[in-house]
């Protein structure tokens, strides 16, 4: 039945205003207004059509992508669209494709390790589309330990030349997004070789293919790497594989902001620390913790309305069986989810300021913060992207049986997400890295040089040593300080616990090797804080609309008192907690799921999500799912004959085969 709202009765059950929210859910009227206006236009234009996407075959798919990919550049082009609008456009179109890494990787490299004169050479190029380009660092044999690269780049001072060189199987570029069958240009990161002398990895601009014919230039072999997980999914992307024999570049490609090599072959370094030529990925980083809450948000949103439309069970004299929703058990799974949606949606746009803020220092020649934003961009990359992949699998679990079906989104948005526990450094690895903070900040303090930003916590160890919690009833949990002060607490103990553990090492690479599985928990400890106490920051500011914030301290509190829940063993181990405290922290998280459960349904809507962008029917807006999932079945290819192909090859003489033994 077109234009009936089968959710109609759970949204007028809602408590606050659904409007402003989706202005709280956006960031400002602005960013609404940009996005609103990209969704809808992706929505209605044909060309974006994304639902036959899984049944199609790989060259296919990718040739699919790359006529969407144009198509949207075209209409970037004619409707003049800004920078923020054309990206939101992309986003909106929604299916990986080689201009994420030209606008999201290759052009940023461009900008933060490029001089003036670099920039001034290749941005414009860049930005009319007129080469095309890819971030070509991790190759077959090393990915996480990008001082292991081998890829060469030596310095010929007859030419004033560099010439790129593959010199081992292992040291083929290997997963570049664009790489595979379309970048004309790629940063090649390479280890500088001057005068026999090597002087660590650095970033070079190298052309791959013909501006003419696009066939690749010579010396360079390139091609995609093969199928990736799932169907459809992230194989619109022709991830590549790349090898260089002797392929030579001018001086003047190397990118030269960081260190500079000089006509005579000298390297010249720059006040600039050697680490901002990790900087691009500490930019990608931060996107994904943006990106983590969107995609964590279309699982829920579907996984949400689904759970108010199906039923199973309940049922008295004849009367409807019960909502799924209704189950304290869907609600301890999906109303954590739920909040963690929110709660990454704020520590991204935290985490955008902090980058920022760091990005402007670091043009003042200030590095101070560059530690801490590269133990809170790699840290919040970890902890949301696992969380995220991980709800995303919940979320199809949350949707029984029909979750399963293509037709949920959630088999390809899964299949799509979950490499982002992988690229642009695995969780574990980038784990590892804030750990190394944590022990540098424990090791220092008393030193004089008080611990700031998100571990100024840390100045205050005395106390959160020897704190207890306060807490003697269900709602004291309720209190931001008792929250903040358990998650302090709990955070510091557990790397001072490791500190101290690891002073017993005489060697401290080994004491770190071997106590890694502890530090990464400290590690988790110490990002659960920040995303704590952000969600409270938050809460801080002036928030409008009626019950707007009022819903906001219901999702910071089931966040932070389910992640209380089931890390209770870390807060009981560290005696901060008693075991009737961590009881009641549970009895105050089951009521507050009552208290979301009446406004499930708007705090998805909140998310403003057109039916083309979450691609599911069991999360459409208007909750009829059942004729929907009928009538896709039918639209299967498989079922456009009733009789299949294969009958007569297989089945037929299956069956008579059968029959003939029967008879005997
Ligand atoms: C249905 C749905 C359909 C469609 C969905 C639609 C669209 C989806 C579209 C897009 C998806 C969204 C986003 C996608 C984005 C990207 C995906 C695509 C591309 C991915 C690209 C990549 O993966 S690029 C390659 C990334 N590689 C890595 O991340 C490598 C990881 N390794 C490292 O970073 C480093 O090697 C290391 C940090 C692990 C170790 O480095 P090393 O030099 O050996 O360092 P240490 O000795 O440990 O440390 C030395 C000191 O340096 C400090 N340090 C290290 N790193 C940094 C840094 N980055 N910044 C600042 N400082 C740094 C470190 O702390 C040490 O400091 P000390 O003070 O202790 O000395
Ligand atoms: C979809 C996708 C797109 C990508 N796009 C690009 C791209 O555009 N450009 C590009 O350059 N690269 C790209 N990559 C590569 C990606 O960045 C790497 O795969 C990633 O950094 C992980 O490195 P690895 O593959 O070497 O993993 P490995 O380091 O080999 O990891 C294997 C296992 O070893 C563990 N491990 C490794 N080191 C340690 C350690 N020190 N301590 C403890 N455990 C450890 C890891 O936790 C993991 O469990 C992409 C990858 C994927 C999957």
């Amino acid at each position: 039945m077109e234009g009936v709202d089968y959710l109609a009765d759970e949204r007028k059950k809602t408590e606050f205003d659904v409007e402003e929210m989706k202005i709280v859910w956006a960031g400002s009227r602005h960013t609404f207004e940009v996005s609103d206006r990209m969704a809808k236009l992706v929505a209605n234009d044909p060309v974006f059509r994304k639902d036959d996407r899984v049944m199609l075959a790989r060259k296919d798919l990718f040739k699919n992508t790359l006529r969407k990919a144009t198509y949207a550049w075209k209409r970037i082009n004619e409707l003049r669209l800004s920078e923020e609008e054309a990206s939101k456009l992309r986003s909106f179109v929604d299916e990986p494709a080689f201009t994420d890494l030209h606008w999201g990787m290759f052009v940023p490299a461009i900008k933060g390790q490029g001089t003036d004169e670099q920039q001034k050479k290749w941005l414009p190029l860049a930005y009319k589309m007129q080469i095309i380009g890819c971030y070509a660092q991790t190759e077959l044999g090393h990915g996480s330990n990008v001082q292991g690269l081998e890829t060469t780049a030596t310095f010929d001072p007859q030419t004033d030349e560099f010439v790129i060189h593959s010199p081992t199987l292992t040291s083929s570029k290997w997963w570049p997004g664009g790489l595979g069958k379309v970048s004309t240009h790629g940063v090649v990161y390479a280890r500088l070789i001057l005068d026999g002398q090597e002087h660590g990895i650095h970033g070079f601009i190298v052309q791959l293919r013909s501006l003419e014919d696009h066939r690749p230039l010579p010396g360079i072999t390139v091609a995609d790497i093969g199928m990736k997980f799932g169907s459809g999914a992230y194989n619109t992307m022709d991830n590549g594989l790349l090898r260089f024999d002797h392929v030579r570049i001018p001086r003047d490609q190397m990118l030269m902001r960081v260190s500079q090599v000089t006509r005579d072959g000298k390297i010249v370094q720059s006040d600039v620390p050697r680490q901002l030529v990790y900087g691009t990925m500490v930019y990608v980083r931060q996107t994904i913790v943006q990106d983590a809450s969107i995609a964590l948000s279309r699982a829920v949103c579907i996984a949400t309305r689904y759970s108010a439309v199906r039923r199973q069970f309940g049922s008295s004299n004849g009367g409807p069986e019960t909502q799924v929703i209704d189950y304290k058990t869907q609600q301890s799974r999906l109303f954590p989810l739920l909040a963690s949606a929110y709660a990454f949606r704020f520590v991204g746009e935290w985490l955008k300021w902090l980058y920022t803020d760091v990005t402007q220092r670091l043009q003042a020649n200030d590095f101070s913060t560059l530690p801490e934003a590269h133990a809170c961009t790699a840290g919040l990359k970890s902890l949301t992207t696992s969380v995220t992949a991980d709800g995303i699998e919940e979320s199809r679990k949350l949707c029984g049986g029909h979750g399963y079906l293509a037709s949920s989104g959630l088999p390809e948005l899964f299949a799509v997400y979950v490499p982002a526990c992988t690229y642009e450094g695995d969780n574990t690895v980038l784990m590892l890295q804030v750990a190394r903070f944590l022990m540098k900040t424990v090791s220092q303090l008393g030193s004089g040089k008080p611990p700031v930003g998100t571990i100024s916590y840390m100045g205050r160890i005395e106390q959160l040593m020897q704190c207890r919690c306060a807490v003697k009833k269900a709602g004291d949990w309720l209190n931001p300080n008792a929250v903040l002060e358990a998650f302090e607490a709990r955070a510091a103990r557990m790397s001072v616990s490791c500190a101290q553990k690891l002073s017993k090492f005489s060697n401290p690479e080994e004491g770190f090797a071997e106590l890694s599985a502890d530090l990464v928990e400290a590690a988790v400890a110490h990002c659960q804080l920040i995303v704590v106490s952000k969600f409270f920051e938050k809460l801080q500011q002036d928030i409008p609309g009626k019950g707007v914030k009022r819903q906001l301290e219901v999702l910071c509190g089931v966040y932070s008192l389910h992640l209380l829940h089931k890390h209770q063993g870390d807060f009981l181990a560290t005696s901060y907690i008693t075991p009737k405290q961590a009881s009641l922290a549970n009895d105050q998280l089951r009521e507050l799921y009552s208290q979301v459960r009446p406004n499930a349904i708007a705090l998805v809507d909140a998310f403003n999500y057109t039916d083309h962008y979450l691609g599911s029917i069991l999360g459409c807006y208007d909750g009829n799912v059942y004729p929907k999932l009928y009538e896709a079945a039918w639209r299967d290819p498989l079922n456009d004959s009733v009789i299949p192909d294969g009958y007569e090859q297989y089945i037929r003489p299956l069956l008579k085969q059968q029959l003939r033994v029967a008879k005997l």
